[in-house]
């Protein structure tokens, strides 16, 4: 859509009065951004009777410079620059109503290495604005000048795996369950086990924090005699995400500090601490040589529907820049939403150098991440030993696969949940080294691997009709045709 009504200039611009957002220069369909652009992909649904172009204008005015009514001020400032610049509408292809708004951003709009900075502009008030319908921030696109003011991953996926000295292979981890209610000693019982049995992690669940039932430093003591039991036992390094969230980031840090004394080699956030608090940890764990675990919790209530709120790519990336170094990133088999195409763009976005446009992956932009860290992703919810040969055709090598409930669950105890998870992972693997079709002789290599490992038997036969097959919310439908720009 390029129907250019014209930015008004001069003394007509300044006459007192409303003016469409369109004509106040927020649509410039001949505009090319520039390299040192950010640009945000929106996807707006305007209400009935309002023109698509004006609403993305208004779009790209109440993210940067503008309000309702044009302001005299506007000539105290370098306004051309400042403005936010809406170049492109495209009709979304098979979504009556919907457009494609493509908004460059000048980069002195941003302060420096602040993810808070960032989504006060890009999503502060344009999702309440009453002219559209919904709205979802789809994808961003950061020039190499903003990435390099930020930290990025405080440890990285190269050195997390030195430090646990683990190779090749996915990681295995558990989310401890029932989620709430265990004591600090019961709990430490079930982290060791699930440590001994072979998982690498186990994993405090989002809500666990400090609770009366158990405060957080029975917790940590329990956790980290399990850990060290567990690394003694069986000569690997262990490890368990404490979770540090608390109320305050005072808490935090006295948690994190803590855990550091115990000798932790990683802790764990919660994705509702906000985005200031992320970034702080992250300098805490890059300073203190800790690996830094995200939970996405809360990010469904505004990531899941495709017409309004804010696609979790978008997430994954300020995350990257933000600093974590795992980040839960879905598993398409297990519980949760997870459409197989969406969920491989978040983990581009975690662990590629660069990542090239691919609309079929919802990654819309070139997005080069200028040497920071790779975030390891976490595929968690709902998955257990039977998977995994889709799990590591899916999902590749550098990831931590979480069975909590296909841990804890199993019928001959967590011990042997871990020995199921551990050794239908290593025949996989085995199969995959030596040349096997092991995604087609998946279910085979399992049953042969089961022959001589009971636990494994047990796995398979108690889970072998669990499936999660509904269908997906968040899918792209992004055909070719919507290069073209109509
Ligand atoms: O407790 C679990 C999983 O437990 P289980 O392994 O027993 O299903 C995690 O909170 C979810 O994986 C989060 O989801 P996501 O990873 O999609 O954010
Ligand atoms: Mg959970």
């Amino acid at each position: 859509m390029n129907a250019h009504t014209g930015t008004v200039r001069g003394k007509e611009r300044y006459r007192s009065g409303v003016m469409e957002y369109k004509r106040m220069g927020y649509w410039e369909p001949d505009y090319t951004p520039k390299d040192t652009d950010v640009i945000a992909l929106f996807r707006v649904t305007p209400q009935e009777g309002v023109d698509p172009i004006e609403a993305s204008a208004a779009v790209a005015g109440e993210s940067s410079t503008a309000t309702w009514t044009v302001v005299w001020t506007d000539r105290l400032t370098a306004a051309e620059k400042y403005r936010a610049k809406c170049y492109r509408v495209d009709p979304v292809p098979g979504s009556p109503g919907s457009y494609f708004a493509y908004i460059a951003y000048d980069l002195d709009l941003f302060e420096p290495g602040s993810i808070a900075n960032l989504s006060a502009s890009i999503i502060g008030n344009v999702f309440g604005f009453k002219p559209l319908k919904a709205l979802r921030l789809e994808d961003m696109r950061f020039p190499v000048a903003y990435v390099k003011t930020f930290q990025g991953p405080a440890t990285g996926i190269v050195v997390e795996r030195e430090r646990l000295d683990k190779f090749g292979r996915p990681l295995l981890g558990a989310t401890v369950k029932p989620k709430l209610g265990l004591s600090g000693r019961n709990y430490g019982r079930v982290v060791y086990e699930a440590l001994k049995g072979g998982l690498d992690f186990t994993k405090d669940d989002e809500n666990i924090n400090s609770q009366p039932f158990m405060h957080w430093r029975d917790r940590f003591l329990y956790c980290m005699e399990a850990v060290n039991r567990a690394q003694a036992a069986s000569g690997e390094v262990k490890g368990t995400y404490l979770n540090i969230t608390a109320g305050t980031m005072e808490d935090m840090y006295e948690r994190a500090e803590f855990a550091k004394e115990l000798g932790s080699c990683i802790v764990m956030i919660d994705l509702v601490i906000g985005y200031t608090a992320i970034q702080s940890m992250a300098k805490w764990a890059r300073r203190n040589d800790m690996i830094l675990h995200l939970h996405r919790a809360g990010h469904s209530t505004y990531t899941r529907q495709k017409s309004h709120g804010v696609s979790f790519r978008v997430i994954a990336k300020w995350m990257r820049l933000a600093g974590v170094d795992h980040i839960h990133a879905g598993t398409v088999v297990g519980k949760l939403e997870g459409d197989p195409n969406t969920t491989r763009g978040y983990y581009d976005v975690c662990r590629e150098d660069f990542n090239p446009t691919k609309l079929e992956h919802g990654l819309f932009f070139d997005q080069s991440w200028a040497s920071l860290n790779k975030m390891m992703p976490v595929a968690s919810g709902g998955i257990h030993a039977g998977q995994m040969h889709q799990l590591l055709d899916l999902l590749g090598e550098d990831v931590v696969l979480q069975f909590g409930g296909g841990t804890i669950g199993h019928p001959m105890g967590i011990a042997a949940g871990a020995i199921a998870n551990r050794v239908a992972l290593e025949a996989m693997i085995l199969a995959r080294n030596e040349g096997r079709d092991y995604v087609h002789e998946g279910p085979e290599i399992l049953a042969r691997a089961a022959e001589t490992c009971t636990p494994l038997k047990a796995a398979l036969e108690v889970w072998k009709d669990v499936t999660f097959n509904y269908q997906s919310t968040d899918t792209p439908d992004f055909v070719p045709t919507a290069l073209e720009t109509v």
